[in-house]
């Protein structure tokens, strides 16, 4: 069990991370969302050794992870961290800088995995290419296949694939996260993409501001989001009052819905003006307006004309799951 405890953190007096505590059970695959500032990084660094905390802890079973106080080299041997900055040996071909991540102990078996590793991140083509030209995206995948050479118990990601096109992340993510879980290593990734983590991802703690204020099974948070910062971390999102949902209704509360959520009705639901519509591919993201001000976003199969008024309905059993959810899923 990897077990965090943080109870705050200064950058020169300025509070980044407050009352952090969690777990990760070994074998977890644990992700960290949260916006852009709110400490993913941070929190990361310090769990790596890289940032020392004052009161707080970090062990993994019994060990404890001391912190750049006490080690010379940062870092913990049963521990790696992929950082958003790749370190890696520019001069050097790309089976040099994983080569020489691997155990000295395990020398007769270094090519067989170093070819492993190659096959994982895709690159085998370019073994004999140096890193510095390579470009952003294949050097990321360098430094994910370094961070996986010694098969480490815990690995700490960050951002693994924010620097790596659409075409190739698909497949990557896959095999590294299958590669992951089939291996038992332990996961803590932080990312934007809510695709890094729906699929993959057992649970998922959010960061806002540097607090937690989320940390649930990820079906569980998806479908029963606390709050419209944790459902929007996943997409859009908005935020209907139920009365203007069920005009029957009294409560006086509103609700989170997806845009795919909606269901659009030429005649009965609630009104609303259409300002602006995107192709996604598989269907049209539309923007509205409802008779009380409220900005809506809802999904059409078909282009719909700007300026046109269509009424929207969501189901009572989505209605009620998010107002159970509310409760059951706040920290
Ligand atoms: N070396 C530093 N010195 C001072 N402040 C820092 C330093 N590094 C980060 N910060 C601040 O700490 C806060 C948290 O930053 P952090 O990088 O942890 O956020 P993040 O959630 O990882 O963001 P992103 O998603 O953009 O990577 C930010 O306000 C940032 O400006």
């Amino acid at each position: 069990m990897l077990k965090v405890h943080i109870p705050s953190f200064q950058y020169k007096s300025r509070p980044i991370l407050e009352d952090i505590s969690f777990e990760v059970a070994p074998g977890e695959h644990l992700a960290l969302m949260g916006e852009s500032g709110s400490g993913k990084s941070t929190l990361l660094k310090i769990i790596y050794g890289l940032l020392h905390v004052e009161d707080g802890s970090i062990f993994w079973g019994e060990k404890q992870a001391l912190g750049p106080n006490f080690n010379l080299v940062p870092g913990e041997p049963y521990m790696k961290y992929l950082s958003q900055d790749f370190d890696l040996m520019p001069f050097t071909t790309v089976e040099e800088n994983i080569g020489q991540h691997l155990s000295v102990f395990e020398r007769e078996n270094h090519q067989e995995r170093i070819d492993e590793l190659l096959a994982l991140i895709e690159l085998k083509a370019f073994a004999k290419t140096k890193v510095k030209n390579l470009s952003g995206g294949q050097q990321q995948r360098v430094a994910l296949a370094r961070v996986l050479a010694q098969e480490p118990q815990v690995l700490l990601l960050d951002e693994p694939f924010g620097h790596i096109d659409n075409f190739k992340r698909g497949s990557l993510r896959k095999n590294l996260f299958l590669h992951l879980k089939e291996k038992g290593i332990t996961v803590l990734a932080a990312s934007h993409d809510p695709s890094d983590v729906l699929p993959f991802a057992q649970r998922t703690l959010i960061l806002e501001k540097g607090k937690v204020i989320a940390n649930q099974k990820t079906k569980k948070l998806y479908n029963n989001p606390p709050n419209h910062y944790t459902a929007s971390l996943f997409g859009e999102v908005s935020q209907v009052p139920i009365k203007l949902l069920k005009s029957y209704s009294q409560l006086d509360r509103s609700v989170l819905v997806y845009p795919h959520e909606f269901k659009v009705s030429k005649s009965s639901g609630m009104k609303v003006e259409l300002t602006q519509s995107f192709f996604k591919g598989s269907h049209y993201l539309n923007i509205g307006q409802a008779e009380d001000g409220s900005i809506l976003y809802f999904n059409t199969p078909k282009k719909q004309k700007l300026g046109e008024t269509v009424f929207l309905n969501v189901s009572l059993k989505t209605i009620n799951r998010r107002l159970q959810g509310e409760k059951a899923t706040s920290p």
